[in-house]
């Protein structure tokens, strides 16, 4: 090994054998065993930190491992945290192969403390599992401070990032599902100093019902949805932006980074909590009864279309109020300024049966509903059905919640422009949705 190309280049022991360790310019350690066996590992992708104990260095990693599958020899990816251990032949040698070693990582601008909000309450209540088995271990492998707070109540989560000293933490992480994220983005977004806010990275443990958050960022990097993937992509930094929707209802503004439903959808979701306690099965078990008994509901939704999609529905004359009206609350962060009356709007009239507004693909781990989704291409997918025979309902929702693409007479996808789309609606009064393409605004792990 050339001592030129490395940033490292010593001599150390590895059960008592003596082998050289060296760390490359593109950061990868690389060392024999006694056995002659070449082992390498990369600091960004792999390695977690390292501690030291007399002359002793332990570099902690998490490793990708193959697990053979249980049929037809298939197999599937995780995550193993392993430790080697090396021992310097000097103190020098010691403190340099150290410097060398923690500069390289520190170099990758990764969080060193973190806030943490815990939710005992959603999914299957096991938040606190997760916590413990798969987070704290990694963030001391990782030496990250951090500190926990465990959800209360409802909003809990909302009112503690609303005054959070955001200047003491790198990033917030969710050991929830969905519900927790919004209440943490809505908790930033309504600060008073929102624009320093919405630059916190947020990041997302799979700990509830859907999950689709998390589902949607690691699958779009073709990693599975498991908490060890989701907290090594929360330590290694990775961040991608998001759009932010404003939503309007009556008075009432909040934000969404995820998804807005109408109809079967939001009936399921809501209606189902009764059976939170069976975990996931409670979306399909309450969705077949709400199919048996399937409501239509009646309303409006008239959008601007993005690129592509101008012919989809009927023109639309909207008199939309001035944006003025929906100034009503004067804090935190505005939603974008819009001239509404210039675009040129198209309608789709009901009967509905379901309207989905989704600004990331997967609505939960096993719920693919809006394949074309891109988190911050600044447009909204809309997922429209109307009429559709309960058989052809059932077969299609099944189709959706096995993850596959449903490409149905019977399901219409529509792209929405960055920053409109109004929703009128009898039963709920009016709801004005407005997004903006938000580069920045919202920082995930994925
Ligand atoms: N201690 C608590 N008791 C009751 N409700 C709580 C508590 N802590 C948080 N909550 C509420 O639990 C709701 C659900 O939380 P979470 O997002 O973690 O799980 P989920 O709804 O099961 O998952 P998903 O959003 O993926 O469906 C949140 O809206 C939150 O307000």
């Amino acid at each position: 090994m050339d001592q030129q190309q490395h940033l490292l280049y010593d001599e150390v022991l590895v059960n008592g054998a003596k082998t050289a360790l060296t760390l490359s310019t593109d950061g990868i350690l690389r060392w024999y065993d006694h056995r002659k066996v070449l082992h390498c590992l990369s600091v960004e992708k792999e390695v977690l930190g390292l501690s030291i104990t007399g002359q002793q260095i332990e570099i902690r990693s998490f490793v990708e491992i193959d697990i053979a599958g249980c049929c037809f020899g298939s197999s599937r990816k995780s995550l193993e945290r392993k430790s080697f251990v090396f021992e310097s032949l000097s103190e020098d040698s010691r403190r340099n192969l150290c410097d060398k070693i923690q500069g390289c990582i520190d170099s990758l601008g990764r969080p060193k403390k973190l806030f943490i909000f815990v939710n005992p309450f959603g999914g299957n209540k096991s938040a606190a599992k997760v916590f413990t088995e798969d987070v704290k271990p990694i963030l001391e492998d990782a030496n990250i401070e951090y500190t926990v707070q465990e959800t209360k109540y409802q909003l809990h989560a909302k009112e503690v990032s609303h005054t959070l000293d955001l200047a003491k933490y790198d990033g917030i992480i969710c050991v929830s599902g969905d519900g927790i994220l919004v209440e943490v983005v809505n908790g930033l977004l309504e600060r008073e100093d929102w624009q320093a806010a919405l630059k916190m990275a947020i990041g997302v443990i799979p700990a509830g019902t859907g999950n689709g958050m998390i589902k949607s960022l690691l699958d779009s990097v073709g990693q599975p949805c498991t908490a060890a993937y989701a907290m090594l992509a929360a330590i290694r930094g990775h961040k991608r932006s998001l759009d932010v929707a404003t939503i309007w209802q009556g008075d009432t503004r909040f934000f969404s980074v995820l998804m807005l439903a109408w109809g079967l959808i939001a009936d399921i979701d809501i209606e189902s909590e009764q059976y939170r306690w069976m975990g996931s099965a409670r979306m399909d078990f309450y969705g077949l009864q709400r199919i048996l008994r399937l409501r239509r509901y009646n309303g409006c939704i008239s959008f601007v279309p993005a690129p592509g999609f101008e012919d989809v529905g009927e023109p639309s004359s909207l008199g939309v109020e001035s944006m003025e009206t929906l100034k009503a609350q004067q804090y935190g962060y505005e939603g974008p300024k819009v001239e509404l009356g210039s675009s040129r709007w198209r309608k789709l009239n009901g009967p509905f049966i379901s309207i989905w507004l989704h600004n990331v693909p997967w609505a939960a781990e096993n719920t693919m509903a809006a394949p074309n989704a891109k988190f911050d291409d600044g447009f909204l997918d809309l997922i429209v059905m109307r009429d559709c025979p309960k058989l052809a309902l059932i077969s299609l929702m099944s189709e959706m919640s096995n993850g596959h693409y449903v490409k149905s007479p019977h399901v219409l996808y529509i792209k929405l422009q960055n920053y409109l789309s109004v929703f009128n609606i009898p039963t709920r009064g009016i709801i004005r949705c407005f997004t903006v393409k938000a580069t920045n605004v919202d920082r995930m792990n994925g």
